[in-house]
């Protein structure tokens, strides 16, 4: 690991916050990038369903970028609590918690995954326990704070052209300054419908209630419903997963274009 917290490997594949890592390390010139010479950033928000996972992912292998979730960062966060047995709901407890807290998360859209110490948690940080407790932890500023940090890092040391980057926060705090900024939406309809079949052990009503109840929640601390100015939005309603990629990629396409003249 690096002095600045954040390790990557040799493709790039891979980068590593580890515990006990300074507040800044790293953070800052990379987010909007393209200027500096760092990757080019692609910042995608929307609310939970939009398909910012796995549009981002299907793009930035499209691309040929990288990919960083930043919504499996608070996840895993708050598997390592749920872990540890710290309530999620004490602030204090949580940023205490952040010292201990050491996440390593794949930035290849054909390896993703996400590790806490040496624990492989991709799958477990998608778990409903983990998904009722990560709004308590998301609301934290220091923990926002601290994370913006690492991901600044990661993208800065990715070795790609350029990195899809996807949350909620990305196109207006993360990185208000990259070139392309995208809103992803779709109805609530459409977002409990898609979220629900991946939860068969979930009814289709407990789904949507847990997705309205988190976007609620999120709101409160960050606007990832309304476009800020200069985002465009990507509305995937009425298109099926191909034609969402194939929206997003458009959008890299003629921004890129635009600035390149
Ligand atoms: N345009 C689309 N049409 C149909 N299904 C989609 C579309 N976009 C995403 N999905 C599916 O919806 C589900 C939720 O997407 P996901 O990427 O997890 O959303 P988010 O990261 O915004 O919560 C996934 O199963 C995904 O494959
Ligand atoms: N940039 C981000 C990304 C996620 N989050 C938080 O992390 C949670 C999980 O994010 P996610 O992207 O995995 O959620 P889904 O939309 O995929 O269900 C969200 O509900 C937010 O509370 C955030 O606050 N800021």
């Amino acid at each position: 690991m690096s002095g600045a917290g954040v390790g990557a490997d040799s493709a790039g594949a891979e980068a590593s916050a580890g515990a006990g890592a300074g507040a800044g390390a790293g953070a800052g010139a990379g987010a909007g990038a393209a200027a500096s010479g760092g990757p080019v950033l692609v910042a995608i928000d929307g609310p939970a369903g939009s398909g910012k996972s796995s549009v981002s992912r299907a793009a930035a292998r499209a691309l040929g970028y990288g990919y960083l979730d930043t919504g499996a960062s608070y996840r895993a966060l708050s598997w390592d609590l749920l872990e540890r047995g710290i309530d999620a709901s004490e602030a204090a407890a949580v940023i205490e918690a952040l010292a201990g807290f050491d996440f390593t998360i794949g930035t290849d859209p054909d390896d993703y995954f996400v590790r806490v110490g040496a624990v492989d948690v991709t799958e477990a940080i998608r778990e409903p326990r983990v998904t009722a407790v990560v709004s308590l932890v998301a609301r934290v500023p220091e923990v926002r704070v601290w994370l913006n940090d690492r991901f600044r890092a990661i993208v800065a040391a990715a070795a790609y052209p350029g990195v899809v980057v996807e949350g909620r926060d990305i196109t207006t705090v993360v990185a208000p300054d990259a070139p392309v900024r995208i809103l992803l939406t779709a109805s609530e309809e459409a977002r409990a419908s898609r979220r629900s079949k991946e939860l068969t052990s979930e009814s289709a009503a407990a789904v949507g209630d847990a997705l309205r109840k988190r976007d609620a929640a999120d709101s409160k601390v960050v606007d990832f419903m309304n476009a800020a100015p200069g985002v465009e939005t990507v509305d995937s309603t009425e298109l099926d997963f191909g034609q969402t990629v194939d929206a997003v990629c458009d959008v890299v396409h003629a921004r890129l274009a635009a600035l390149t003249g």
